[in-house]
């Protein structure tokens, strides 16, 4: 990630001044469809929101952004008839509005795209688009027409799936896409995509772009969410930053340049440096250890495989390194994930731990052979919502010492309470229930959580998704220092820049096989694209 420089006239900071030229650069006045006045909205212990102004044009993409816990799905939430506000007024093309839930919001054209895919995995695509709004022939559901629209409604997203096969027959880039076309189902005014790309790989959001620049020209307000700085100059219009539940600004993008932006979003002006210098360490870090590559493996694969899944590959990680895995999404990286955790079982080949041969039969084999896994699906396989933090980032160590062996209630908060400021976890307490924290939040305690059993290796599977860019920096830096105390990792993003700053090697995966290993000067973004393109071998 590049963030570009200054310009030297930067926007006048904490201001709606570029926003006043919302009527300005334009050159005509305009009404916003969607716009709060001080509005604000208080949890046990957190204020979530303080007298936040908010407005939204027709024909714009409008970005949110600010770091994890500043209050943007607040915003969302209070904005969709989710959350009530504490005070405050919204105004729906300037009448006061106070929707009583979502379906109402829906009703009156404010259509939501949430973080999480919300739809229900083991419907049909089909049921999944129309779920509560069927059509109807003489009083019975109309199954043919539902398969036609729903196959219409994907096709305005040009991609082209079997509608009757249950969702979760597909991966959740796919099942993103189908609560797009849900979304878009039914006439929109507002659109609202909170976090919509944080699981698609390149060509996917480069299909999404494509659709929001096109219900934009039709007039439909679009107010997007994300933590990609590169996305949201990408598509932005026009940028809002929230702070600790405080709108920071609103901006123009084109006047907005990155480095500013994140200066704001995290509060204080020399940050922007802080983390140019931080991309620097890590990368020289990287740098270093490619050079001198003679560690002993941790873990060796030879010609591990399972049918249908994942060809033959041969993989080391050695200790104290970053193995990154590189590839599309299917290109076999989490399935390469599974096998190494016992989670799949391998039909073929052999695996070696610590040079000693190993069947690893399940999960609880591969954690006591000191191997921790942190899943890319935090709500599916991750974190326990209605349990606190505390009992959610002890859950792995306390099954690895067996749950006759109960952690002492003392030793476990002291334990929590360790990693959530090590990893700085915004909660008011560690007895919280994790549900209730923001999404970053919640991916930083499922890290946690590995990290509390002290492992030997690491898979992380898409392990900053959610999670803002001042913690991304932070969280690879603490990365790289338990390397350097030997802990091996396995790191996997679809973001290749990410896994170029801090893998040592890079292994490159295409159509569920291993096509290259990468380390050195050959570790750079273009050569890694080819390999995955097919064109660099
Ligand atoms: N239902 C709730 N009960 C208690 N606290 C909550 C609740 N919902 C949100 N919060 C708290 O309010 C604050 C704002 O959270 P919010 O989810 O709006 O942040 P966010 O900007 O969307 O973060 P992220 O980027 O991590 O998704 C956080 O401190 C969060 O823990």
């Amino acid at each position: 990630m590049t963030y570009p420089a200054s310009e030297s006239h930067p926007p006048a900071a904490n201001s709606i001044a570029s926003a006043a030229a919302a009527t300005s650069d334009d050159g005509n006045a305009r009404e916003p469809i969607l716009a709060t006045t001080g509005i604000s909205k208080t949890f046990p212990g957190v204020k979530a929101l303080q007298g936040v102004d908010f407005r939204l044009f027709p024909g714009e993409v409008h970005t949110l952004m600010g770091q994890n816990g500043a209050g943007k799905s607040t915003l969302i939430n209070v904005l969709t008839g989710v959350l009530a506000p504490d005070s405050g007024t919204i105004r729906l093309a300037s009448e006061i509005v106070a929707f009583a839930s979502p379906q109402e919001a829906e009703a009156a054209g404010v259509r939501t795209l949430y973080q999480e895919v919300n739809l229900c995995p083991n419907l049909s695509v089909a049921e999944n688009i129309f779920a509560g709004r069927q059509p109807r022939r003489f009083g019975a559901i109309d199954w043919p027409d539902i398969k036609r629209r729903a196959q219409a409604a994907l096709a305005r997203l040009d991609i082209a799936l079997d509608v009757t096969r249950s969702l979760d027959a597909y991966p959740i880039a796919v099942q993103q896409m189908v609560a797009i076309a849900r979304a878009l189902s039914v006439d929109a005014r507002v659109l609202i995509l909170d976090e919509p790309t944080s699981s698609l790989d390149d060509s996917e959001v480069a299909q999404l772009f494509k659709i929001l620049r096109h219900l934009k020209q039709s007039g439909i307000a679009i107010l997007f969410v994300t933590h990609f700085i590169e996305q949201t100059y990408a598509i932005s219009d026009r940028i809002t930053v929230m702070r600790n539940g405080e709108r920071e600004g609103e901006y123009l993008a084109r006047d907005l340049p990155a480095d500013l932006l994140v200066s704001k979003m995290v509060g204080h002006e020399r940050m922007s440096e802080r983390l140019r210098e931080a991309a620097h360490e890590a990368s020289d870090a990287g740098e270093e250890a490619q050079s001198e590559n003679t560690a002993p493996a941790f873990i060796e694969l030879r010609g591990v495989g399972k049918r249908g899944t994942l060809q033959p590959i041969d993989l080391d990680v050695q200790r104290g390194q970053i193995l990154g895995l590189a590839g599309l999404l299917g290109s076999g990286r989490t399935e390469t994930a599974r096998l190494l955790f016992g989670a799949d079982r391998a039909d073929s080949g052999t695996m070696l731990v610590d040079g000693k041969p190993v069947r690893l039969r399940s999960p609880h084999d591969a954690v006591r052979h000191g191997i921790a896994y942190c899943a890319e699906d935090r709500k599916k396989e991750g974190i326990v919502a209605d349990l606190s933090i505390r009992e959610n980032i002890l859950l792995a160590l306390q099954a690895r010492r067996g749950w006759w062996r109960k952690i002492s209630r003392q030793r476990a908060r002291e334990l929590a309470d360790v990693w959530i400021e090590r990893l700085g976890i915004k909660a008011s307490d560690a007895e919280q229930p994790i549900g209730l924290l923001s999404g970053g939040n919640q991916q930083k305690a499922l890290l946690a959580r590995w990290l509390a059993t002290d492992p030997k290796l690491l898979i992380l599977d898409e392990p900053t998704r959610g999670i803002d860019v001042a913690a991304k920096f932070d969280i690879m830096d603490r990365l790289l220092a338990l390397c350097a105390n030997g802990l091996s990792i396995l790191f996997i993003s679809s973001e290749i820049s990410e896994v170029l700053r801090v893998s040592h090697r890079v292994a490159v995966l295409r159509d569920r096989r291993k096509i290259a290993e990468v380390k050195g000067t050959a570790s750079n973004e273009d050569n890694i694209y080819r390999l995955i393109a097919g064109s660099g071998e």
